[in-house]
This record gives C-alpha cells, structure tokens and sequence, in this order.
C-alpha cells in the first residue's frame, strides 16, 4: 500500500485557501499513486481558530466544505481534520473520505492542555470505546473511537495529543487488541527546537512497542501569528524509519510517500537516534518562515527596524533576510515573490524575466539550501529582494558609540536593506525642556536616571512607525525572551511594534546565535556586534552602561527564570539550586539576584501583557497569551524573598 502524509501551511477560516491546499494535496497524492493519504489535524478550518471552535457555525460551515472534498477523493482514501459539534459540545475529529463516500468520524480522545495549548477550552474530548451516529442533511455516519479497513489493512488513530500520554492510556494499545495494522497520527505539533527529536522517538517506539505501521503528519508553517508548525511527516514500522521529510519547507503542501507490503512482516529492530537536532540553523529556519508567513497571511509589504547594531536588532534584520535567502533557495526566486504577495509581475519580471506560471513541487526543500554557499548572481538578486522587505534606520543621540553604527550600517548593506541615519537628541531635549520647563526643575542623571533613559528610547518610536505605515510595513520590535522576563525595555519606547519575532529565545542565545550566523551563514558584518558587550546606550557613553551590570550575567538570569517558570520551583529551591551549580558567585550575590530577578518579574507583568505578537521558539516562552499566564498585580513574592 502507497501511504502518504501532506504538510499543510493552513490559515484559520480561510476555507477558499484550506480547500484549495488539501485539494492539491489529494491531487499530488493521486498522481503518485497513493492509496492512503493523511492531512494534518483540523487542517479544513486550521487548528488556530481558538473560540470560534465554540460556535455552532463554524462546525456547521466545514462539515459543508467537507462535502466539496467528497468528489475529489476517487480512487483514494483520504484523513481530513476537522471540528464537529454535536449538542453543544464541539470534538476535535478526522474523517476518513474514500470514493466520493464519508466513512466515518474518529474523535480525538486526549485534549492538548500544556504550554501553549488549551484545547479543553474549546472541545471535550472522545471517551474511549464510545461511537454515535452524526446526521447531514440525509446522511448519517459513525463518529467516535472507531476503526477503518481499506485494502484489507486495518487501521485507527491517534490524534496528535492522543499519542503523548502514558501507555496505559494512548489509543493505540487498545487499537492493537482490535487487529489494527496501522496508526494513523494527524496533528498540530508546535515547533520549538529540537523537539523533532521528541516525536521521532515518539512515533519509532511506538511502532516498535505496538508492532504496527504509523503515520504521522503535521501541519505546516506560521499558521496563525504565534505558532510554528514544521511539517513533519514520519512513517515507522517496527521500530524502522520508513519516511521522514525536511521540516520546515516554504511549500504551502509538503506531500511525501512510500510504500509498505502488510502481506510481508518486517522484524522488529531497535530504534535508531537521529543525530542531535542542530538547534541555530533549526531556529533559523522556524524564524525565516514564520517571518514569511506572518508577512504574506498579514498582506504587508515587508519589515521596518530600528537598528542599533545591538545584538537584538542585528538578529532580527538578519532573520529577514534569510528568510529571503531560504524561501528563494527553496522555491525558486519567481515563486518566492509571488508568494510574497507584495511584488508586482513587472518586478518579478525585471529580476527573474518571465514569470514561471507553475510552482516547481519538487524544488529541493530548506535543508538543502540553508547552508549552501549563494553564488554571487543569487546573492546580489535577494540583496535586490531585500531592498524591498527591509527598511532599517539608525537613531543616533549623544550616548549611542561609533561601534554601534558601524555595525548597524554595514550589515544592512551587506543584508541589501535599505539604511537611514539620523539624530533624535533634538526631540529628546525638547521634551526634556518642556517637562522641566513645566516642572521647574532640571531633570538630571542623578534624580531621574530611568526617566531619561526612557524618554530616549521612546523618542525613537513615532519616527520609526511613521516609515513602517508610509511604507505599509511591519514594525519589528526587537525584544527578546530575558529582557521581557525583567522588563528590560521602555514600554512604547524599544517595545513599540507590530510583531517581535525573537520575544521566545533568551539572550545568551541570541549572542550565540550571531556568532553561529557570521561563520555559518557568511555575515561578515556581524563581526561588530560580535565582538561588543549588550547595552542599551541609554546613560551618557562615560557611564559605560552594560545590560549585564544593569541586571546580572545573562546565563544567569536565563538559568533563574528556567528554574522559576519552566520548572516551577520557589524562590527558596531557586536559590538552594543555584548555590549548588554557581561555584563562582558567592550564596550572598547569587541571592541578591534571585531577589532582583524575581521582583523585576513580578513588577513588569503589565509589560508582557503589552508585547507585540511573538514567535514561539524555544521549547517555552513567557508570553501571557501563549505559553506563561501570570497575575498582573500579585504579592510579588515579597515573603518569599524575604525569608530567604
Ligand atoms: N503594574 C503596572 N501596571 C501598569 N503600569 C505600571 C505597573 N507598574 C509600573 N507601571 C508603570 O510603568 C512605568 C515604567 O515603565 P517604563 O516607562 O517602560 O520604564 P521602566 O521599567 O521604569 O524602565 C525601563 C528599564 O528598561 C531599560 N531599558 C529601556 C530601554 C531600552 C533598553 C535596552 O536594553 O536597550 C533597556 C532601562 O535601562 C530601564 O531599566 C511607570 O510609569 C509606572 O507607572
Ligand atoms: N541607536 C539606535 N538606533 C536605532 N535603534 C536603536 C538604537 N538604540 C536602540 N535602538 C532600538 O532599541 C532596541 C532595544 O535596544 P537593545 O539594547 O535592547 O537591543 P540591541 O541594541 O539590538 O542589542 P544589545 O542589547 O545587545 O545592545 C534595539 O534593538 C533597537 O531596535
Ligand atoms: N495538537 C496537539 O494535540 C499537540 C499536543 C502535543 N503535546 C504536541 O506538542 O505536539
């Protein structure tokens, strides 16, 4: 049998683009033949619709576009996920269409309720060993724990969450006791770095344990703001690796498939580990393509950056352009811009000539291209790209050091985005004078040290917003997960933005990460910002302020806030476990930044509230509207670190 998994790129409700992917999805299967195809978990309305799961419409709407997807589906066997709703309740289910005919409705079983999902809130989940009958029109079909046989091979499913709970509970041992051959996985797995390296074990033991062939395919790309899909497709059987693609593709419908004998038994092996996931080109690749897809799904023209030739904002210029680097090498430069959205045929024309009508489905896909050398032509083509999509500015005062510009300017170019320069001490000053001039009172270093900072970074925003709305661009703002943590920013100052694609990974990351891009990518510019300690550039340049001096060493704040929110510990184990790793800090200095770590915390939850969209990365994040919930007024743990 010819199975096949298809990785979707899905936009929530937009039922003209789901149909369109799973219909081109089940169009490639056909063409190679395939006789079982799986598309990812609620890929008809998109995993992302949130609360509207909770309307009766939204249900009553896709089981009609399911209608439509009957007729393409002669002469193969197609999984299709998608919400049904029946006396109230709404459960996450995938119908098994064949021949023009609805087989029936699996229910998913085991709700998705850690880290950024909450999908309690919107379904019930199936109880096991439970079917009923679900009426359309003059139709009805079983929906529930049920079981399919196509080909004579017997098969069931596990949706997405339903295959991470503990054994005793997971679907598939009891699928087994009812003679299933193959397990069938559709899901909505978020990306977070390596985690590729979970699921493969996941989906290789399981097969191993159950003796079974399963199927795995997740959907695909930024689907809806926040969350990234790689669209993984793995096929297992016994214990071997059968299928396994390139995460990540720029390709709207990753189809992939390879053939399995049932009649033939394969004995069972030893699952054998992936190499260990290379965490900076995986981020890499999440970022440029969630950057792609927030682009094109928002109908932007492109990006606008302040750039500081700090490290923050030096990441986020080089995302873009790699996403133009990445998306170019794997779809071909004409495809990338008509993708994009925001190109006209003449500029496609003029840089590629004439327009390639169809997409090459079978361009290499982005591990292919993520490290190879460009040759100079392609170079100097998504420099050109880039010009378009990347609009960055400098925003000198009196603090800010000629390093600093240096960096911002020459990696812009070496990028290809456009770069302006100029002052904003004049406006600085006039508001200071007019707050003291009101105030009758000088504002000094000495009793306003914050407050002048702020007015500096916040000075920079309405310059910078005024280029990225001529421009119909998005604001990028440049935070990352340590500073949000501390609240290491100036609320509608650096924090102004439309989308702050590195708010997810911590800063010793970032700082490690530009290191990884200037010898792996070939960025010589980064050289600069490699070679300079994070400031703000805020207090005068004698000040010679650091953010580490200002806060504490980076790893440390990054390990605190792991030990604090990743695992939850109290203030007090915090601290015991730190005094157990740290040999080098003294227990006094280690508990006054526990304290300060802490009490930063508590104290700027309002700002975490306030950021702009931001990208899950890592494997958590401290964005209150994904990952981390936390109080914004709270006893910020006064008697915690008090006692301690
Ligand atoms: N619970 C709450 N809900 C709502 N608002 C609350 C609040 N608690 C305080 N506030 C208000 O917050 C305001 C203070 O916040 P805000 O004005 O943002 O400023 P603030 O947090 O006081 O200071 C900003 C910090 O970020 C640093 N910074 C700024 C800019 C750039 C960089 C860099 O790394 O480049 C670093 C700077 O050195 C300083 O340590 C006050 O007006 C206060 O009333
Ligand atoms: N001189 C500047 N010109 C333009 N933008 C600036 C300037 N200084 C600060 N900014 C903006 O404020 C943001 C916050 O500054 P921050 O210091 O946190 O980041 P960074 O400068 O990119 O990195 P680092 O902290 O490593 O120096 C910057 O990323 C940038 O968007
Ligand atoms: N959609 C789901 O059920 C996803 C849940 C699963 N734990 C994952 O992270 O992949």
């Amino acid at each position: 049998m010819r199975l096949a998994g298809a990785a979707l790129n899905q936009i929530p409700f937009d039922w003209h683009h789901n149909l369109r992917t799973i219909r081109e999805a089940i169009e490639q299967a056909k063409a190679a033949s395939v006789d079982l195809l799986c598309l990812p978990e609620l890929c008809l309305t998109g995993y992302g619709c949130e609360d509207l799961f909770l309307s009766d419409w939204l249900s009553a709407a896709a089981l009609e576009y399911l209608q439509q997807i009957r007729s393409w589906t002669d002469g193969i066997l197609v999984c299709v996920g998608l919400p049904v709703r029946i006396d109230g309740r709404t459960y996450n289910t995938t119908a098994v269409l064949r021949d023009g005919e609805i087989l029936g409705f699996a229910a998913k079983q085991f709700l998705a309720n850690d880290g950024v999902h909450y999908e309690p809130r919107f379904f019930n989940s199936w109880p096991a060993g439970e079917t009923t009958t679900i009426k359309f029109q003059d139709e009805a079909w079983p929906l529930g724990d049920l079981i399919f046989e196509h080909q004579s091979v017997r098969f069931g499913f596990e949706i997405c969450e339903d295959a991470w709970r503990p054994a005793a509970d997971r679907p598939a041992g009891r699928l087994m006791e009812r003679g299933v051959q193959l397990i069938v996985n559709p899901s909505a797995s978020h990306f977070a770095m390596s985690k590729t390296d979970v699921r493969y074990q996941l989906v290789l033991q399981a097969s191993r344990k159950y003796n079974c062939t399963y199927l795995y395919a997740n959907l695909l790309g930024n689907e809806a703001g926040r969350i990234i899909y790689d669209g993984e497709i793995l096929v297992a059987r016994n214990g071997h690796l059968l299928l396994r693609n390139q995460l990540l593709s720029f390709k709207e419908v990753d189809l992939e498939c390879v053939d399995v004998d049932f009649t033939v038994d394969l004995p069972p092996t030893d699952v054998v580990p992936l190499p260990a996931p290379d965490e900076y080109r995986e981020l890499n690749q999440a970022l440029s393509l969630a950057l792609f897809d927030y682009m094109r799904k928002a109908r932007s023209r492109g990006f606008v950056l302040s750039l500081s030739g700090g490290a923050d904002s030096c990441m986020c210029a080089v995302a873009v352009a790699e996403m133009v680097r990445l998306g170019t090498a794997e779809l071909g430069t004409a495809e990338f811009m008509r993708r994009a959205g925001c190109f006209t045929a003449e500029e496609i024309a003029t840089l590629v000539g004439p327009v390639a009508p169809v997409p090459d489905h079978h361009a290499p896909g982005p591990k292919d291209a993520s490290l190879s050398l460009l040759n100079q032509e392609q170079k100097s083509v998504n420099q050109k790209i880039t010009s378009r999509l990347l609009t960055t500015a400098y925003q000198g005062t009196v603090n800010s050091s000629d390093d600093t510009f240096q960096s911002a300017k020459e990696l812009a170019e070496e990028l290809g985005g456009i770069f302006f320069d100029w002052t904003i001490d004049e406006e600085v000053r006039g508001y200071v004078a007019k707050i003291e001039h009101a105030l009758d009172r000088p504002l000094t270093w000495q009793t306003d040290d914050l407050a002048l900072q702020n007015i500096q970074a916040r000075v920079r925003a309405p310059g910078i917003w005024l280029l990225a709305n001529v421009q119909n661009c998005l604001l990028l703002t440049t935070s990352n997960r340590s500073e949000a943590s501390v609240g290491y920013c100036t609320m509608d100052g650096d924090t102004a933005g439309s989308i702050s694609p590195i708010a997810g990974i911590d800063k010793d990351f970032v700082k490690k990460w530009l290191r990884w891009a200037e010898k792996e990518l070939g960025y010589h510019a980064l050289r600069h910002v490699n070679a300079l300690q994070p400031t703000a550039e805020l207090r005068p340049l004698e000040d010679k302020q650091t953010d580490e001096r200002d806060l504490m060493p980076y790893v440390l704040l990054n390990r605190i806030e792991r030990l604090a929110f990743y695992d939850r510990l109290s203030p007090r184990q915090v601290l015991a476990t730190l005094v157990r790793e740290e040999t080098t800090i003294t227990p006094e200095q280690l508990k006054t930044y526990v304290r300060r770590f802490y009490s930063l915390w508590a104290r700027n939850q309002w700002k975490r509230e306030r950021y702009a969209p931001a990208f899950h990365l890592d494997d958590y994040n401290v964005d209150p509207r994904s990952w981390l919930r936390f109080p914004i007024l709270s006893g910020g743990f006064t008697q915690e670190l008090a006692a301690l």
